[in-house]
């Protein structure tokens, strides 16, 4: 794991103190760790979430980290020419290799990912989607990444079910592990900073188009915003972006936007972004795992039924608003994250 953590963490940056949650505690329901996590979910949107006070935790921080693994192993040696030799899935809309700027040795310079849909990797269903030959190999990895995922998220679904006294089911049925859904395991590279060559942003802000994100990183660069951060022309400040200092042990978990939609803006999806690692960790490569987990395909995105969740307004002219299903939802809010990243491309890359 040594090599996870090629560099300390500075103690001069500007931190959020994120709250941590025991998955222990989460696990059996514990009546105060679930008001915290309700708590946090409907205003800041981002707490640790301490894996190794379970068993199932810990086998997801395993899993988590073998996944880590394959991404050092298979980025840093591989052009991006041959990375995109991996075929996109045509049921959902995410790329499965992405990046945006190659230099002159046919490598990324910045942020690259791959994204493994859960969907083809679990189905015995003949699907268009096969892992291609530099990543075969690791198909045992990413299953086991994918499930183990898949069943964290439902612990936190269904304590903020049962918070939103919504029947049992109301969530965890619409995110199961087999449903046909664009659920992904993305395995994310930002190459350390060079001379000459910075692109400040790795991830321009965003929030997650899933239901429930599952972030393991081990160097710096993730930032969320204080609240109340815009200033009066409606973008947030330079100064109130805060660092996220990852910690040995913990996810970092966030709600997407399909948790507001469920419940009217109830729950809450945090807004973030990735720089460059800070301090001694800027010249390394920094490496993330995220599991996101979403509805499945079929579902109408929709505010649901309680008395805890405000009825969806009707619009101006008495109509209901139109209702798309998730797969469409999906494929708009990847469309429009994609859109925010050209455009970020083309007014700050320096390359
Ligand atoms: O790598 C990270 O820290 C975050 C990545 C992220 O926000 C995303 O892929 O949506
Ligand atoms: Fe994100």
């Amino acid at each position: 794991m040594e090599e996870f953590y090629p560099a300390p963490w500075p103690e001069d940056v500007p931190t959020i103190e994120l709250e941590k949650i025991s998955m222990a505690k989460l696990m059996e329901l514990d009546e105060e760790e679930c008001a915290r996590v309700f708590r946090i979910c409907t205003s800041e949107g981002f707490f640790y979430l301490n894996m190794l006070d379970h068993p199932q935790g810990q086998q997801m921080y395993e899993n988590a980290c073998l996944a880590c693994q394959v991404g050092r192993d298979v980025f840093p040696n591989k052009t991006v020419e041959e990375k995109r030799t991996i075929t996109n899935r045509l049921m959902a809309p995410l790329q499965s290799y992405f990046t945006q700027f190659v230099d002159a040795d046919g490598h990324a310079m910045f942020t690259e990912y791959i994204n493994i849909p859960q969907y083809e990797m679990l189905t015995d269903e003949k699907t268009d989607f096969e892992l291609p030959p530099w990543l075969a190999p690791y198909a045992e990895e990413f299953k086991w990444t994918l499930q183990s995922g898949n069943m964290v998220a439902n612990v936190v679904l269904s304590v903020l079910e049962k918070e939103l006294k919504l029947p049992a089911g109301a969530f965890t049925d619409l995110h199961r592990l087999h449903d046909q859904s664009s659920d992904f395991l993305r395995v994310l590279r930002y190459p350390g900073a060079k001379p000459g060559n910075q692109d400040p942003l790795g991830f321009p802000a965003h929030k997650d188009a899933t239901s429930v994100s599952i972030l393991f990183t081990w160097l710096g660069g993730l930032q969320i915003t204080k609240k109340d951060a815009m200033t009066a022309q409606g973008a947030e400040s330079e100064e109130n972006w805060l660092w996220v200092k990852p910690m040995p042990g913990c996810a970092i978990v966030n709600l997407g936007d399909a948790m507001e939609v469920f419940t009217n803006q109830v729950l809450k999806s945090g807004k973030h972004r990735v720089v460059k690692a800070p301090g001694a960790q800027k010249p390394f490569d920094k490496y993330s795992v995220l599991i996101g987990t979403r509805p499945k395909n079929d579902v109408l995105m929709q505010p649901l039924e309680s008395p805890l969740i405000p009825r969806a307004e009707k619009s101006e002219n008495g109509s209901e608003p139109a209702v798309l299903t998730s797969k469409a939802w999906g494929a708009m809010k990847v469309r429009m994250v994609g859109e925010a990243m050209a455009k970020h491309a083309k007014k700050e890359a320096v390359y």
